[in-house]
C-alpha cells in the first residue's frame, strides 16, 4: 500500500504474510509514481510493479525483497509446530523425536517415507508405521525407524503430534534434527514447551505438571509413588472437590445476600458454617501430613551424633558404602558437617555426619560442634552413637554395668526421633557381651542396637530394623477416606496455598452472622487460593518457574 505520512512523506508498505515492512524515499516515490501512479491509501500489486524493467537502484532493492518473499523467515510465534529429541542424547537402541503443532502432518509428508503403505495416504492415527526418515530437500535417507501420528486433541499436547522412533546415535540424531530445522514452518521446542502446551490445552493441571517433573526426577520408590499420584491426577481430583465444596458453601451464603430471609430455607448459614468446618478439618489433616509428603519427595534429614571417637564417621561410611568421611583414632577428627544422599528402603535420605560433642577450647572444633548442634536440632531423625566398651568401663559388677546401660539409654531415648547405636561391641570380651545381650535386646524395640562397625556384627539386623521403621513412619500408605484415597501434599507451593485457604475459611467461621457480605468474601478468597494450586486462577507468574526446570523435549 502506498501511503502519505503525517509529515508529508510517502511511504510504501509491503505486506508479506502477516508482517509489514515499509520504505520511504523521494526517488522511490517518483519511480513508483512514474510507473504505476498508485493512489495513496490503496493497495497495489507490488509484484507487477517491480517486475517492470528500468527501475532505479533503490527500487530494485525492493524488487529483490519481493522476489525472495517466499523465503522470508517466519518468527518463532509464527512457527507453531515444534520438535525436539524427547529421549536423552547418546548411544542407545532407540531415540524418540517428538513433533507437535498444526503442521505436524505436513512435516510427516516431508520427512516420513512409508515402506509399505502408499505415500499419498494420510497416516492412521495411533498406529506405528515402519518408515524411512528422509531429508525434506534432498530426499536422502537419514535413518529407518517407526513413525506414529497422534491426532489432536487426543494427544499429549492436545495438538497433532508425531513421534519418530529412530536409532539413537549422535550422527543419526543430528542429521534428522538438522533436516527438521530446514522446514520453515517448525522450530526447536523450548524446555518444557510440550508440557506447557498440554497445560494450555487443559490436558493437565498444574499439580499434574509438577507431578510429571517430580516423576522424571524421582530416584527412589517413595518419590516415584508420590509423583505418580500427582501425575495420575489424584491430587487434582481432591483439590477440585475441595474447591467445589467451598464454592457450594459460598453459594449458600450468597443466597442469603441475594434473597430475603423469608424466601430461603431456615438455618442456611448454620449449614454453610458446618460445611466450612468440615472443609477446614480436611485441609488441616492434609497439612499435618505435609512434612511426611515433603520427606517422601525431597528426602528425610537424618543426623549422626555422639561423643568423639565412638564410630560416627565409620557409621557414615557404612551407609555410604565408601570412604566418604575421614576415620582415625584421634578424637575430634570430624570438624564440619558432611552430607550424602541415600536410598534407605525406597525413601530418599540426606544423611549427615557431625563433629563429636564435647567441651573444648579449640575454636575450630567449637565451631564444628555448634554446626553439629544446629544440624541435630533441625534433623527429622537422629542416630546417637555411643561406645559400648566406654559404657561398660563405667561400672564394676555385671549388675551395675547393666543398670548403667539401662539408665543411659532411658535418659537418651527421650524422643521418638532418636535411635541409639552402641558401637564397638567387638571390644567387649565375649562372655561380658553374652551376659549383657538379653538386657540389650529389650532396647531393640525402643530403637537401640549393639553393633560393631569393625567386624560387621549386628549391622545387618540394625539396617533391616531401621529400614522397616522408616517404611512404617514415612512409607506411602494409602489412607482411603469416604471420598476415596487421599493423596499426599508434598509440594511447598501447594501447602502455602492450602494454608491461605484454611486462614480464609477460619476467618469466615469467625465472621459474625450479621456480616454475610464479608463472610462471602472470605470464602471467595479461600476458593481462589485452592484454584491457584491447580492453575485455574491467576498463575502466570508461577508458570515460568514451573516449566523452566523441564528438559527440552518434555
Ligand atoms: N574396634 C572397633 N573400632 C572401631 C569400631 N568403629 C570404629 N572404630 C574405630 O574407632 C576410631 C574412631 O572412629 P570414627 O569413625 O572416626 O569415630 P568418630 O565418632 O567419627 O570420631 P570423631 O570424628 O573424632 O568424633 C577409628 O579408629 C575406627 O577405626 C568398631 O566397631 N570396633
Ligand atoms: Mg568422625
Amino acid at each position: 500500500m502506498f501511503a502519505r505520512t503525517a509529515t508529508g512523506q510517502y511511504r510504501l508498505l509491503i505486506h508479506t504474510g502477516s508482517s509489514v515492512c515499509f520504505a520511504s524515499n523521494s526517488r522511490l516515490v517518483t519511480a513508483v509514481h512514474s510507473r504505476a501512479c498508485p493512489t495513496p491509501g490503496r493497495h497495489i500489486n507490488l509484484c507487477s510493479l517491480v517486475g517492470s524493467s528500468g527501475l532505479p537502484d533503490n527500487c530494485r532493492r525492493y524488487r529483490n525483497t519481493a522476489q525472495s518473499e517466499q523465503k522470508l523467515v517466519l518468527s518463532d510465534a509464527q512457527r507453531q509446530t515444534i520438535y525436539a529429541l524427547s529421549t536423552p542424547p547418546g548411544k542407545a537402541g532407540i531415540a524418540v523425536i517428538r513433533i507437535s503443532g498444526p503442521d505436524a502432518l505436513r512435516l510427516w509428508r516431508s520427512v516420513v517415507q512409508l515402506k509399505k503403505t502408499k505415500q499419498e495416504s494420510l497416516p492412521e492415527p495411533w498406529k506405528f508405521y515402519r518408515c524411512r526418515v528422509v531429508h525434506p530437500e534432498s530426499g536422502e535417507v537419514l535413518d529407518e525407524g517407526l513413525a506414529v501420528y497422534f491426532k489432536g486433541p487426543r494427544s499429549f499436547t492436545g495438538e497433532d503430534v508425531l513421534e519418530l522412533h529412530v536409532h539413537s546415535g549422535r550422527a543419526v540424531l543430528s542429521s534428522i534434527l538438522n533436516a527438521l530445522s530446514c522446514l520453515p514452518y517448525c522450530r526447536l521446542a523450548e524446555p518444557g514447551e510440550f508440557t506447557r502446551r498440554a497445560f494450555a490445552a487443559g490436558r493437565m493441571d498444574l499439580t499434574q505438571v509438577e507431578g510429571l517433573k517430580d516423576l522424571i526426577n524421582a530416584e527412589t520408590e517413595s518419590q516415584r509413588k508420590v509423583a505418580l499420584q500427582a501425575t495420575a491426577g489424584q491430587l487434582r481430583g481432591w483439590l477440585t472437590q475441595l474447591r467445589t465444596d467451598i464454592i457450594k458453601c459460598l453459594g449458600h451464603v450468597e443466597a442469603l445476600i441475594d434473597f430475603s430471609e423469608e424466601d430461603i430455607e431456615e438455618g442456611i448459614l448454620d449449614d454453610a458454617k458446618q460445611r466450612a468446618r468440615d472443609i477446614a478439618r480436611h485441609i488441616g489433616e492434609q497439612l499435618s501430613n505435609f512434612r511426611r509428603g515433603e520427606i517422601m519427595r525431597s528426602g528425610l534429614q537424618l543426623a549422626i551424633f555422639g561423643p568423639p571417637n565412638v564410630g560416627k564417621s565409620s557409621l557414615f561410611n557404612f551407609f555410604a558404602q565408601r570412604e566418604a568421611a575421614i576415620v582415625t583414632n584421634v578424637p575430634g577428627t570430624t570438624r564440619d558437617v558432611l552430607e550424602i544422599s541415600l536410598d534407605i528402603g525406597g525413601l530418599p535420605v540426606v544423611l549427615a555426619d557431625t563433629a563429636g560433642l564435647r567441651e573444648t577450647e579449640d575454636i575450630v572444633e567449637k565451631t564444628g560442634i555448634e554446626r553439629a548442634t544446629d544440624r541435630i536440632n533441625t534433623a527429622d531423625l537422629s542416630l546417637f552413637v555411643l561406645s559400648l566398651p566406654d559404657l561398660v568401663n563405667g561400672g564394676s559388677s555385671q549388675d551395675s554395668i547393666s543398670k548403667n546401660i539401662d539408665s543411659i539409654l532411658a535418659s537418651e531415648i527421650t524422643s521418638d526421633n532418636i535411635y541409639v547405636l552402641l558401637n564397638k561391641r567387638d571390644l567387649l570380651p565375649t562372655e561380658t557381651y553374652e551376659r549383657l545381650e538379653s538386657g540389650l535386646q529389650k532396647w531393640n524395640i525402643r530403637g537401640a542396637w549393639a553393633i560393631s562397625l569393625a567386624t560387621g556384627e549386628g549391622t545387618r539386623e540394625f539396617l533391616e530394623k531401621f529400614e522397616q521403621i522408616l517404611k512404617e513412619r514415612y512409607g506411602l500408605v494409602d489412607e482411603p477416606t469416604a471420598s476415596g484415597p487421599r493423596p499426599l501434599v508434598s509440594n511447598a507451593r501447594h501447602s502455602v496455598h492450602l494454608e491461605t485457604a484454611l486462614r480464609f475459611i477460619n476467618a469466615f467461621l469467625d465472621t459474625s452472622d450479621a456480616d454475610v457480605i464479608l463472610a462471602a468474601e472470605e470464602l471467595r478468597y479461600a476458593a481462589q487460593a485452592v484454584g491457584k494450586i491447580t492453575g485455574h486462577i491467576d498463575v502466570d507468574d508461577v508458570l515460568d518457574v514451573i516449566f523452566r526446570d523441564f528438559c527440552i523435549g518434555k
